[in-house]
């Protein structure tokens, strides 16, 4: 059986004339057969995908004669963000235009606890495609997310399948609905098959996870922006809107008081940076709600360098109160991340440690091995736009502030933004930058024509009181030897140390050391000194170990449904906040600067390497020794 798959040839058009590469939108790869003639060809092994896809309305026609799904109740209790908050309600009123009336036809009946209609769309609905809404779980404000680029490489690597692994476990209300939106002719059905290529169900509950998907697809609407995102903001207010009739199915939400929502939204902005401004401009003023909170998500890099970020925020807040902005870097949704401040907060043992007095550096590491890395994206930014401006120093902001007055985002972000401000403006002569030599067999060759880092090691440090002199190391790079994610704190050596003719080794690299791990097999160690068992009084250091895969089992979840839960949570402490942005950039503007004028080129690395030597001088001089590879 097959299928039709638009942009599948090389090239296919927008809507609205301009030509794109099919790229961005490939073809599910295990089931794009070239020789098909541009057609889509389902194989074997995709059992559900053709009842799921190929005659998706006629299923869902069809399924309407079943009067309860099989579903169990979603928790929606654990879905914390149906709080209501006044804080992030719109900043701005919304210029509406014309709102276009749901139309309810062709006998579509809409009950209390099972919604089934037909809605004919404004966009690029299919008439008569029919929606089911079940009541188990339902109840509460709807929620309405939009992911604005949904035919990106993002959307549909990482953004769609956390959205569906919240909503497989639970964490998603069932009055939910998605909208994709990007400026394509394509039809709900095309987004869907994209989308499902992707979705996985969790290994250690599989159970109606075929439903599931279905379920959460059937919830997923594909809105054409067409040429302008003015019309095309509109067009997705005028669907949500009448999806958000659909979702509220209880008859309490449909007058609530003053104060309360009746229907939230969350716009996914997985736009290319150029397109930013203009589309967050447009949904501003086209696509927020007035019935409930909206929210925004942005995509690192914010900005290029200080000036063009400064305009992005300008923009943004002209536009958006900061409460309503998610500035989403998903590298700080890592488990490591959160508990940096769980290990310091909630232990004696560390934080009396935490300052220049026991601690002689920390060192801030992110190697990736070439796998790793989504070369197009990266292309242009560089590894200091990419890594080092939001997730190495929010890594440092976290790791080195002052005990917030609470768990309170704004209070973390009150604390963060201390630390930020108080980092010394990079020194270029303290950084060391690198370039992978190109190969014609890789991607990389990309860069050969350019200055762009993709190596970057330097010494920061914050001139406060608790950090006077302590060097913060950090070494991030693509390329590389071994995908390694940690943070080493270590600690100085003891003064007048009773065993030091008794360590088998240089009594400097013999001094305790916190080593927190992500990759590769996150784990806590902390290396101490001991005594080797037997006659004679030998030392060595070796490390307690906290091994997670050993002491949890437990399916990690990925770090983007970390932060999306967060953000429909209201919890805003792992996003960055414009005055934190704005004192990264400044922090690292004098050696982008001296990048844009040339002067410093990075020097070359070996494919696969452990990158430019000029790094082991770098760390040497600042008495740090290397962390092995
Ligand atoms: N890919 C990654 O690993 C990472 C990406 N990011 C950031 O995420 C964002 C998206 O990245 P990625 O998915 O790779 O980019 P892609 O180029 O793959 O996708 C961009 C998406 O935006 C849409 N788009 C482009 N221009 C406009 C416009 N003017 N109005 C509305 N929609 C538009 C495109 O669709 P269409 O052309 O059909 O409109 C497409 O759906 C970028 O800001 C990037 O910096 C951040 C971290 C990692
Ligand atoms: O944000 C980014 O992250 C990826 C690595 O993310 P992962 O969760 O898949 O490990 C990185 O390759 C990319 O350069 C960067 O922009």
């Amino acid at each position: 059986m097959s299928v039709t798959y638009p942009g599948s040839g090389t090239v296919s058009s927008l809507s609205c004339g301009y030509r794109f590469s099919v790229r961005s939108f490939p073809a599910p790869s295990n089931n794009f057969d070239p020789t098909s003639g541009g057609r889509l060809v389902v194989h074997g092994g995709a059992a559900n995908f053709c009842q799921r896809f190929c005659g998706l309305k006629l299923w869902i026609l069809k399924s309407l004669n079943i009067s309860q799904l099989k579903r169990k109740p979603a928790p929606v209790n654990e879905f914390k963000s149906l709080k209501n908050e006044d804080n992030d309600h719109l900043s701005s009123s919304p210029k509406r235009t014309s709102s276009l009336e749901e139309q309810v036809s062709d006998g579509a009946t809409i009950k209390l606890g099972h919604v089934s209609a037909s809605v004919e769309s404004p966009t690029s609905l299919p008439k008569a495609l029919s929606y089911q809404f079940p009541s188990d779980g339902a109840g509460g404000p709807s929620l309405c997310i939009a992911v604005i680029g949904a035919t990106g490489e993002l959307a549909r690597r990482k953004i769609f399948p956390a959205l569906f692994a919240l909503y497989y476990s639970g964490f998603l209300p069932e009055n939910i609905g998605i909208f994709g939106y990007s400026r394509k002719n394509l039809t709900d059905e095309d987004l869907r098959s994209t989308i499902a290529s992707t979705l996985t169900c969790r290994v250690d509950h599989q159970e109606n996870c075929g439903d599931k998907m279905d379920a959460f697809l059937s919830r997923t609407y594909y809105i054409n922006g067409g040429c302008g995102n003015r019309e095309g903001m509109s067009k997705l207010n005028a669907l949500m809107e009448q999806i958000e009739k659909l979702l509220i199915t209880d008859p309490a939400t449909a007058y609530l008081p003053q104060g309360k929502s009746e229907a939230n939204r969350i716009f996914y902005l997985s736009v290319p940076q150029e397109a930013l401004i203009d589309v967050a401009s447009c949904l501003a003023d086209n696509a927020q709600t007035s019935k409930g909170w909206n929210r925004i998500i942005i995509e690192k890099p914010f900005g290029f360098n200080a000036l063009s970020s400064h305009r992005l925020t300008q923009s943004l807040l002209s536009k958006f109160k900061e409460k309503q902005i998610y500035r989403i870097d998903h590298l700080l949704g890592r488990n490591l991340i959160e508990n940096l401040t769980v290990l310091r907060f909630s232990n004696l043992v560390f934080e009396p440690l935490w300052s220049y007095k026991y601690i002689r550096n920390v060192q801030v590491i992110l190697s990736e091995d070439l796998g790793a890395h989504a070369a197009r994206y990266f292309d242009g930014y560089g590894i200091i736009r990419d890594i080092v401006h939001s997730h190495i120093l929010q890594t440092i902001a976290l790791l080195a502030m002052e005990p917030p007055i609470s768990l309170d985002g704004e209070d973390i972000r009150n604390e963060k933004v201390k630390v930020l401000r108080s980092i010394r403006k990079l020194d270029p002569s303290d950084v060391i930058l690198g370039q992978y030599k190109a190969s014609t067999k890789d991607k990389v060759d990309i860069y050969t024509n350019s200055l762009t880092p993709t190596y970057f090691t330097a010494a920061l440090y914050i001139d406060n009181a608790r950090w006077d002199g302590v060097p913060f190391l950090v070494k991030t790079g693509i390329g590389l030897i071994q995908h390694r994610v940690e943070i080493r704190i270590q600690f100085h050596r003891v003064p007048g140390n009773l065993y030091r003719e008794h360590m088998g080794r240089n009594i400097d690299l013999a001094t305790n050391e916190l080593i927190l791990r992500d990759v590769p097999d996150e784990a806590i160690l902390i290396r101490v000194n001991n005594k080797i068992p037997g006659l004679g009084l030998h030392l060595d250091s070796p490390e307690l170990n906290l091994l997670y895969k050993d002491k949890y089992n437990v399916e990690v979840p990925d770090s983007y449904e970390h932060l999306l839960l967060d953000a429909f949570d209201g919890d805003n402490h792992l996003f960055m906040r414009s005055d934190e942005v704005a004192a990264a950039w400044n922090v690292l503007s004098p050696v982008l600067q001296e990048i844009d004028k040339n002067s410093i080129a990075p020097e070359l690395y070996e494919l696969g390497g452990r990158g430019p030597v000029g790094a082991y001088y770098l760390w040497a001089k600042h008495g740090v020794p290397w962390a092995e590879d």
